[in-house]
């Protein structure tokens, strides 16, 4: 059987996501006109499906417009909701990019315990050494000897250095010898996994600002990212973390795990719409290949379910 390919994957991800959108609507798409009632409750299904009461209205202002006063089938609905939410998407979605001079690039990776945090760094090395880049691992989590135990592994597996102490060490020291030893040894990024355990605000605060201030010793521009991992299983909870933590921690982009599986992908639109942060890349999958920066318009239309009502009907 040969692998499924990404967009194999990111429909597949976000089948429950356009499955419950499905629900939500089903019952509308029977009526002929979009009347006022019909156009409140496609805007309550919207916001039920974690799209976020911006976006929810923003459809349905569409929708309400003379252009679809004689109304819409099911697959016209859904590929103006695509749209729109390709629209909220685009100015977002920004893959990483590494520019650094000098080198090393370096990347804080922040997130709560469980985000998929440390599988997201495995996944992001893995997806810059495709590029070329020669990356290396901080393994700054210092807090629990399993979290340095697992990104070892990762690193191992991958091929690439890793800088690591023990449990309870000091993580601004192991970030100081990374990017000495990525300076001596040319490498282009330094991926350093914190412990910054977001329920604990000043404990996340005082790490970062110690990494900054030792980091700042050997190059002022670093970090150059922090990037907060977020987990859309967890909907409103995701986005209350980027709230609370955005802006006072310095986060210059997100990446948000385990959109698939979960009818909650429209967590991704809501972060987009409400917050508009660079989203760099999504987690649809387990595996280290389930991690890339995205298109738009793919990811609109599989939340939409564009394409699998289009194949549905044109069955090939
Ligand atoms: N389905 C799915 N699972 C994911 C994804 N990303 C990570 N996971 C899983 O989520 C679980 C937690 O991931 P970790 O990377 O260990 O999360 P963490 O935030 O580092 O957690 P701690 O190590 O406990 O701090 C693991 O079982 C991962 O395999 C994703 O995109 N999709």
């Amino acid at each position: 059987m040969t692998e499924p390919t990404w967009h194999e994957k990111l429909i597949g991800g976000f089948r429950r996501t356009s499955d419950k959108l499905g629900d939500n609507l089903s019952g509308l798409f029977t009526k002929t006109t979009l009347d006022h009632e019909t156009l409140d409750e496609i805007e309550e299904a919207l916001i039920a499906s974690d799209l976020g009461p911006a976006t929810a209205a923003k459809i349905r202002a569409t929708l309400g417009s003379a252009r679809y006063e004689r109304g819409l089938d099911e697959a016209g609905v859904r590929q103006v909701v695509a749209d729109e939410i390709a629209a909220i998407l685009a100015p977002v979605a920004k893959p990483l990019e590494i520019e650094a001079f000098p080198r090393p690039q370096v990347i804080l990776v922040i997130g709560v315990n469980g985000s998929g945090k440390t599988t997201t760094i495995a996944k992001l090395a893995h997806l810059l050494q495709e590029q070329d880049y020669e990356v290396m691992l901080v393994a700054g989590d210092t807090f629990r000897a399993a979290a340095i135990g697992q990104l070892k592994v990762w690193a191992e597996r991958l091929n690439i250095p890793i800088i690591s102490g023990k449990e309870g060490g000091d993580a601004a020291s192991l970030v100081f010898e990374g990017v000495k030893q990525g300076t001596a040894r040319g490498t282009d990024v330094l991926i350093v996994d914190t412990a910054g355990r977001l329920q604990n605000k000043a404990g996340l605060m005082d790490e970062l600002s110690k990494i900054r201030r030792v980091l700042g010793r050997l190059n002022p521009a670093a970090p150059h990212d922090v990037v907060l991992v977020l987990d859309a299983t967890t909907g409103q909870n995701a986005l209350n973390q980027i709230e609370v933590f955005g802006a006072s921690a310095g986060v210059t982009g997100l990446v948000m795990t385990k959109l698939d599986g979960s009818a909650r992908g429209g967590t991704l639109v809501a972060a987009a719409e409400k917050y508009g942060m660079p989203i760099h890349a999504i987690g649809v999958g387990e595996t280290i290949e389930d991690l890339r920066p995205f298109d738009p318009q793919e990811v609109a239309r599989a939340i939409a379910g564009v394409e699998r009502l289009a194949s549905s009907k044109n069955p090939a």
